[in-house]
């Protein structure tokens, strides 16, 4: 699990606590969720390159500094979306590309029902955002799919990950680091996280 990055902080425990809590309520799952998903864009923004330029204050020419590569976040439709507006505020000149995937139930393969990501991704550093790492086939589809649309430096952030996910991450796209709020135990017989917080999607929309 090499390329996994967890994110120690007490609030994000506090928060964690309160998205598994089955008694929370729609509006207090997206404060939540949106509360972690800062804290995973601060922790990601760790490992940003820097360019130095040159900024004049109101009293003399100092040296500042812009993040050198454009940031491009992508949502995996539903759920991802739920951490962008947190992303967007932390990095607000980010594009925003979408992937709209849905797991089988049956199969848990993800079926692929949109694509739309800004253009030069070659350029850019690619961060694909989705709650949820479960058996990782969502994940590994979004990388598959922007890489072969030029993507090179990508990076996760999830909020829960399960061994299973990060194994096949691991195996199909092992450049890519993943930050994530939690480590889980296992998957169960129908492919959900555990102890997890269920449905993602249904949770943050309040279609359960
Ligand atoms: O690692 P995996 O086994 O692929 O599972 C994870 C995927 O499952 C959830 O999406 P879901 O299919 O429930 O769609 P939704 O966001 O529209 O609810 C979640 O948001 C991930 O995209
Ligand atoms: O536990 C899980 C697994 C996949 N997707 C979810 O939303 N939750
Ligand atoms: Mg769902």
């Amino acid at each position: 699990m090499n390329n996994l990055n967890l994110i120690e902080n007490p609030l994000v425990k506090r928060d964690v606590t309160i998205l598994r809590d089955k008694e929370t309520n729609t509006a207090s799952f997206r404060a939540a969720l949106n509360r972690v998903s800062y804290a995973i864009a601060i922790e990601i923004a760790k490992s940003f390159e820097l360019e130095q330029i040159e900024v004049t204050t109101p009293l003399e020419n100092t040296i500042g500094y812009k993040i050198k590569k454009q940031i491009v976040l992508v949502p995996v439709l539903r759920a991802g979306l739920s951490m962008v507006d947190a992303f967007l505020k932390m990095i607000p000149d980010a594009n925003v590309g979408h992937i709209g995937l849905q797991r089988d139930e049956v199969t848990l393969k993800p079926i692929d029902y949109y694509y739309k990501a800004p253009k030069k991704l070659d350029e850019s550093i690619t961060i694909v955002l989705d709650p949820m790492l479960a058996t990782g086939g969502s994940a590994v589809a979004s990388f598959n799919s922007l890489k072969q649309k030029g993507a090179n430096h990508c990076m996760l952030a999830c909020l829960i990950a399960a061994p299973e996910g990060i194994k096949k991450m691991n195996e199909e796209h092992p450049d890519v680091p993943i930050y994530t709020a939690s480590l889980d135990r296992q998957l169960n017989d129908v492919g959900y996280i555990l102890p997890g917080l269920g449905d993602a999607g249904d949770r943050t929309f309040g279609t359960l």
